[in-house]
């Protein structure tokens, strides 16, 4: 079993009680921590979920004049496969860019454009969190504060991504062998928040399905009172040389009566600004994968899901990664 901290984001600003340790051994894990006293209020994550569904109830034909482009939109159930044309991923999302005041009306459904002012609000108040996060993980690493926040401005072209998901309830017609809620996968960015709807009163022990991958066995993040779960993402492990960690991840089918309820999630995708240089991070602390120099002197990542050449911007690393999936099956 693997315990996933509970991060008190109050504490690891003030650098109290150990937190900023306690982080870093979480990032050089698993990669996952659970972050707790956010000051995300419980009235704006309810409406984003009540946004939520107003979103997805629309008529598929409304939701098909936003298809995914450019990664902004929405992708219908089965059009995004994390793993294989094999295993179809049960769920259907809307991305929106994680600046959200940078969304263009045309790229907004009526439905979340009469939340413009919340949704904006919202992904402001993750970005914090995500740069007090990123804040820390700096110190934790012997570095200034600012060393990756400063790649990360909200309002500022980016490739992060804000993104609703709904994984609908499980018809008895679904396969379980070639199905699944989300294959598969390590983000892409720097940092992932994630939002994870309550389960319904009676069914709080039953897992919601997410699970990550920790030596080659698979293990459930459930979802804890007033938490997000944080996550490294590919980019953040290579910018730091492995010694942030980036996990594989999944969202398997629910067990129980959990299979008739629909899974709602929200998340946050933190990506450095277009134009920033990712080099690697200067930190005293050995990597566990360093740099190295490839035939042609180009410094390239010794590690990954992807290869990874440092010296690059932010968007020229999301538009190779991406164009390494088919369809942009990911983010
Ligand atoms: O919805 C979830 O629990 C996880 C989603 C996820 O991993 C993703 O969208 O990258
Ligand atoms: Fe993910």
């Amino acid at each position: 079993m693997v315990d996933f901290p509970v991060i008190d984001l109050e504490n690891l600003t003030s650098q109290r009680d150990n937190a900023v340790e306690k982080l870093m051994a979480a990032c050089a894990m698993t990669g996952f921590f659970y972050v707790t006293n956010h000051g995300i209020s419980h009235q704006i994550i309810e409406k984003i979920f009540t946004v939520s569904r107003e979103l997805f109830d629309l008529p598929l034909e409304v939701k098909e004049k936003y298809p995914i482009m450019d990664n902004i939109g929405n992708m219908r159930i089965g059009q995004e496969r994390l793993v294989s044309m094999d295993l179809i991923d049960y769920k259907e999302s809307f991305n929106f860019p994680s600046s959200f005041n940078l969304a263009t009306d045309d790229q907004l459904p009526s439905t979340i454009k009469e939340s413009r002012k919340e949704t904006e609000n919202f992904t402001r108040a993750c970005h914090a969190v995500g740069c007090k996060v990123l804040r820390a993980l700096a110190i934790g690493l012997g570095l200034e504060a600012e060393h990756f926040v400063k790649g990360h401005t909200y309002g500022k072209a980016s490739g992060g991504i804000f993104r609703l998901l709904r994984y609908p309830a499980i018809p008895e017609s679904v396969d379980p062998v070639s199905t699944v809620r989300a294959g598969s996968h390590s983000d892409y960015g720097t940092l992932t928040l994630l939002f994870q709807e309550p389960p319904p009163a009676g069914s709080e022990k039953i897992a919601s399905g997410l699970q990550v991958n920790v030596d080659d066995s698979w293990h459930d993040v459930p979802s804890k009172k007033d938490c997000i779960v944080v996550n490294i993402a590919d980019l953040l492990s290579f910018w730091t040389e492995g010694r942030l960690r980036s996990a594989v991840h999944h969202v398997i089918l629910p067990a129980g009566e959990l299979k008739n309820t629909p899974r709602y999630t929200a998340v946050f995708f933190m990506h450095p600004n277009s134009d920033h240089i990712i080099e690697p991070t200067p930190s005293a602390i050995p990597a566990p994968f360093p740099a190295k120099q490839d035939k042609d002197g180009h410094l390239v990542a010794s590690f990954g899901p992807s290869p990874f050449t440092y010296k690059q911007t932010g968007k020229e690393y999301l538009w190779r990664r991406l164009n390494l999936t088919y369809d942009f099956a990911a983010y």
